[in-house]
């Protein structure tokens, strides 16, 4: 029997791999649409095209996402945007008697100083990292949309926490991206050009757990297709999220030096500590999950050595 399934955001790095991943089972029926079709902050909008289809899951991977200038610099757009398409997609999804939705939180909704590694129920035990709060804000208030579903409603609405993720179809901008992204491109523009100094943000100290999009899609399909009792067996009566992360951490200066081996280049690293290092770690529990029965498999220097080759045959298309 075939499964008609919305992906929303479908063009972005989590949404592209998602649907390629969905692909894979030829049951599947997969509705997408272009931002310029269908603007997932406007409420009307939101309504019409559920009305228009019979979903039977939906995946949410649209959002305003973004590096650590970014969060701290556009706070207004990351709580409001992010707020309005949770609200409307979930809230829509229901109203159509969408029994199934997983959606993408971020391991931001963690206390800045919680406990490593972090487990599933440190959530809202303390306050956040000042630079992301107002897009954590809305990405617990996306996990709450979905439990409250639940509870009310008797509705499957799951929640991932993925770690940082890296891979193809990145935002590779110099300023608003992540740091494996604007690294990668940094470095690459430093090599070809006999460029003597990259600077890195922050003291190179902080530790961050990386994960390939491509396992972060995997880890996606597997946990929505997880038997319902089994799902809440592995977690908390009303807990509805569940951390995505491969449970290994380097600091950045690890992350650097790595990328300036890839990347060929042969000069200084030098560490600007006036700018933000955000939080100072953020390693995730993933024993949940592994209990599930989901492991990643792609080590961090095989997926970082994919993404630099992806990044170079798609250099002239990015969206820089
Ligand atoms: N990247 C990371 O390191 C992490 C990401 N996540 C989460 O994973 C999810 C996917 O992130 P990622 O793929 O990296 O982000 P991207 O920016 O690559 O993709 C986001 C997608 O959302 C779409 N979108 C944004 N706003 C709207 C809107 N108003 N209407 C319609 N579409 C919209 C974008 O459309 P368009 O193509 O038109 O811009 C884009 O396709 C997000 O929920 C994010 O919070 C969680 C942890 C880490
Ligand atoms: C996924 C996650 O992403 C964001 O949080 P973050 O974990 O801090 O992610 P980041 O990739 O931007 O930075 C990681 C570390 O790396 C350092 N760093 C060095 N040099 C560059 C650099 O050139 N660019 C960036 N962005 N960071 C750099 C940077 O100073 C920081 O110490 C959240 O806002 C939030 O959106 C969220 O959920």
């Amino acid at each position: 029997m075939s499964v008609k399934i919305f992906v929303a955001g479908h063009h972005g790095m989590v949404g592209s791999a998602l649907t390629k991943e969905l692909y894979k089972n030829s049951a599947n029926v997969l509705v997408t649409a272009d931002r310029e079709e269908l603007d997932l902050t406007c409420q009307e909008a939101v309504v019409d095209f559920f009305n228009q289809h019979h979903f039977d899951q939906v995946y949410l991977a649209a959002a305003k996402v973004g590096g650590i200038h970014a969060n701290n610099t556009y706070p207004a757009e990351f709580i409001y945007e992010n707020l309005m398409i949770e609200a409307n997609v979930i809230h829509a999804a229901h109203m159509n008697d969408v029994q199934k939705l997983l959606f993408l939180g971020s391991s931001c909704i963690y206390p800045v100083l919680a406990d490593q590694p972090i487990v599933e129920e440190a959530l809202l035990t303390g306050g956040l990292e000042p630079t992301n709060e107002p897009y954590a804000i809305a990405k617990i208030a996306g996990i709450k949309l979905c439990e409250s579903y639940n509870r009310q409603y008797g509705r499957d609405y799951r929640s991932v926490m993925p770690t940082n993720l890296y891979g193809e179809n990145d935002n590779f901008h110099p300023v608003n991206s992540h740091v494996i992204p604007a690294l990668i491109r940094r470095f690459h523009e430093a090599a070809k050009s006999n460029i003597k100094e990259v600077i890195v943000w922050g003291t190179g100290m902080p530790r961050r757990e990386f994960l390939h999009v491509n396992d972060m899609a995997s880890a996606g399909v597997y946990i929505m297709n997880v038997k319902e009792s089994i799902y809440k067996k592995n977690t908390k009566p009303m807990l509805s999220h569940i951390n995505v992360g491969t449970g290994i951490d380097y600091s950045i200066k690890e992350l650097a030096e790595i990328l300036s081996e890839i990347t060929g280049f042969h000069g200084d690293i030098v560490y600007d500590s006036t700018k933000p290092d955000g939080a100072p770690r953020k390693l995730m529990d993933v024993s949940r999950l592994t209990g599930l029965g989901w492991i990643p498999s792609i080590e961090l220097k095989e997926g970082l050595q994919k993404t630099y080759d992806w990044f170079c045959k798609n250099e002239e298309l990015l969206r820089l």
